[in-house]
């Protein structure tokens, strides 16, 4: 049959962007279809405007704490438009250096502007254009979640933070993950009073617990309300006083009046009107579930990215795109296994984790070590004043591998990004002990960890 594309891909995030280009350079004639900007979600609404906010928040912590270096600054404040403005302004110039166009240009790389929908195995109609392609790659992202209660209308979803019209002077952050402890910094730090619900026991429930546990003392002793363990949340009812948010401990009711609630509570597939159905592609829990080489149900759709629901950050869409896309081309013989994957987010303070955590390598064997070293026990903390915060690092019985490594503190996801890179080498511990760190740099306490693991 004569297709109109060899590879079409949906979506034109970092997982789309990734396999377009990929299937481009093998030769394929390539289409992306995104319906609002190439970038998606990480460069528009998620990654480099939280980053930007992210840096706000320092900013703020740097100036309120200059006078201690002697600087005499006056106390300051926020300007809202200001700071929207700046984020909006980022994001331009990470797209001006992505240059996607260039590329797309450069490799004969269609883009097709417009929603796609699935009218057939191998048709996709866009706006009222219909294509074909032999291989379809499905790299459509997710979206945040309005949970199913009475006022959720009243909620902003992440994206639209920065539609707030002012900053709240008091905020309700509902779910506890990712996005939710990143907005609890970001609002914490430019002033507004912080509440944080989550139904889980504790926030960032993906981090090893005494990360968590860490993030949550720091919250607390700031003055953040962190409620973890809540039943749920039942309504949000505007009232004279703002926003009237209600949720139930042990089937008690709680309430507060704020003057904005954020809802960071899960990141479902954007499944609405693709035409899974038409296409007969299967899904499960809000994700399109895919096999080791990120096939569907229907062996020429890949899924790539957010979409399968398997690891939803940006290092993992770029791989699973690459794949995907070879795997159309050349035929399903790769895989993408992530055993190694960094992650971590830009709260104050930073966390971060890679491999296992301590809980989940003590599952597996009893005997493994955990070894963790104070910022404190580390001069660049001391001389930067940024002694909160700890390096774990997760090791086999026999102190020779390095299972996972878990950090709270200033640059922990730098610091992880390292010791991420050591274990991809299969640096053994003994190894990484004998690494000269440059003095006095946060990576030192790497050499720390190392040291303090052969010993422990
Ligand atoms: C607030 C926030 C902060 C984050 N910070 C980080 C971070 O610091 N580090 C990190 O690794 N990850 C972060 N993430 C996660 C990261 O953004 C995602 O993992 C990443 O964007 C996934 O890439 P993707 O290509 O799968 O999807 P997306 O980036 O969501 O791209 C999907 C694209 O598909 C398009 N699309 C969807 N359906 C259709 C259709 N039917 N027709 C045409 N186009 C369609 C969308 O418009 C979108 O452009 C963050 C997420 C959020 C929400
Ligand atoms: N820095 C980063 O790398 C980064 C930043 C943001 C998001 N992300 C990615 O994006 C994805 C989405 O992140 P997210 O934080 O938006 O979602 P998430 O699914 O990771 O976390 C949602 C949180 O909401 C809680 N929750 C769910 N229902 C609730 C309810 N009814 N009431 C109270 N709490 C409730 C959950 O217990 C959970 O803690 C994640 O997979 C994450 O990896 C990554």
């Amino acid at each position: 049959m004569d297709y109109t594309f060899d590879v079409l891909v949906i979506g034109g995030g970092p997982a789309g962007m990734a396999a377009a280009t990929r299937a481009a350079e093998l030769g394929a004639r390539t289409a992306v279809v995104e319906r609002s900007a190439l970038g998606g979600t990480c460069v528009n609404s998620g990654c480099v405007p939280t980053r930007v906010l992210a840096k706000t928040a320092r900013l703020f912590r740097e100036v309120r704490t200059a006078y201690d270096y002697g600087i005499v600054v006056a106390e300051p404040s926020v300007d809202w438009d200001k700071t929207v403005q700046r984020v909006r302004a980022t994001v331009a110039r990470v797209l001006d250096a992505k240059g996607y166009g260039a590329t797309m240009e450069r490799l004969a790389i269609e883009l097709i502007e417009g929603d796609a929908e699935l009218t057939g195995e191998h048709t996709v109609v866009v706006d009222g254009r219909e294509v074909t392609a032999a291989a379809i790659i499905l790299c459509i992202g997710g979206s945040g979640r309005r949970l199913p209660i009475e006022g959720a209308e009243h909620a902003f979803l992440p994206h639209e933070v920065l539609e707030l019209p002012d900053l709240p002077a008091t905020v309700a952050i509902i779910g506890g993950g990712h996005t939710g402890a990143q907005m609890t910094t970001i609002f914490d730090a430019m002033g507004s009073e912080v509440l944080l619900l989550d139904v889980a026991p504790r926030i960032l429930m993906t981090e090893d617990e005494d990360v968590a546990d860490a993030v949550t003392a720091s919250f607390r002793g700031r003055g953040i309300r962190v409620e973890a363990g809540i039943s749920g949340v039942d309504s949000i009812r505007r009232d004279d006083g703002g926003l009237n948010l209600t949720w139930q401990r042990d089937d008690e009711p709680e309430s507060i009046t704020v003057d904005a609630v954020v809802m960071a509570t899960g990141w479902p597939a954007n499944l609405g009107g693709l035409g899974l159905d038409a296409a007969g592609v299967r899904t499960a829990r809000s994700f399109i579930p895919v096999d080791d080489y990120l096939r569907s149900n229907v062996p020429h759709i890949f899924v790539a990215g957010d979409a399968n629901g398997s690891s939803m950050l940006v290092q993992a869409a770029v791989f699973e795109g690459e794949t995907a896309a070879e795997n159309a081309v050349m035929g399903a013989m790769r895989t993408t296994p992530h055993h190694l994957l960094p992650e971590g987010g830009f709260t104050d303070p930073d966390y971060a984790g890679v491999g296992l955590t301590e809980a989940q390598a003590r599952g597996r064997d009893v005997e493994c070590h955990a070894v963790t070293v104070p910022y404190a026990a580390a001069e660049r903390p001391i001389i930067d004043d940024r002694e909160q915060g700890f390096l774990k690092l997760v090791i086999d019985r026999r102190r020779e591998l390095i299972l996972g490594a878990h950090a709270v503190g200033e640059n922990a996801v730098e610091l992880i990004t390292a010791v991420a890179a050591a274990m991809a080498a299969g640096t053994d511990l003994a190894t990484l002990a004998r690494v000269k760190f440059a003095y006095p740099t946060y990576g030192a306490i790497i050499g720390q960890a190392a040291r303090a693991g052969l010993h422990s």
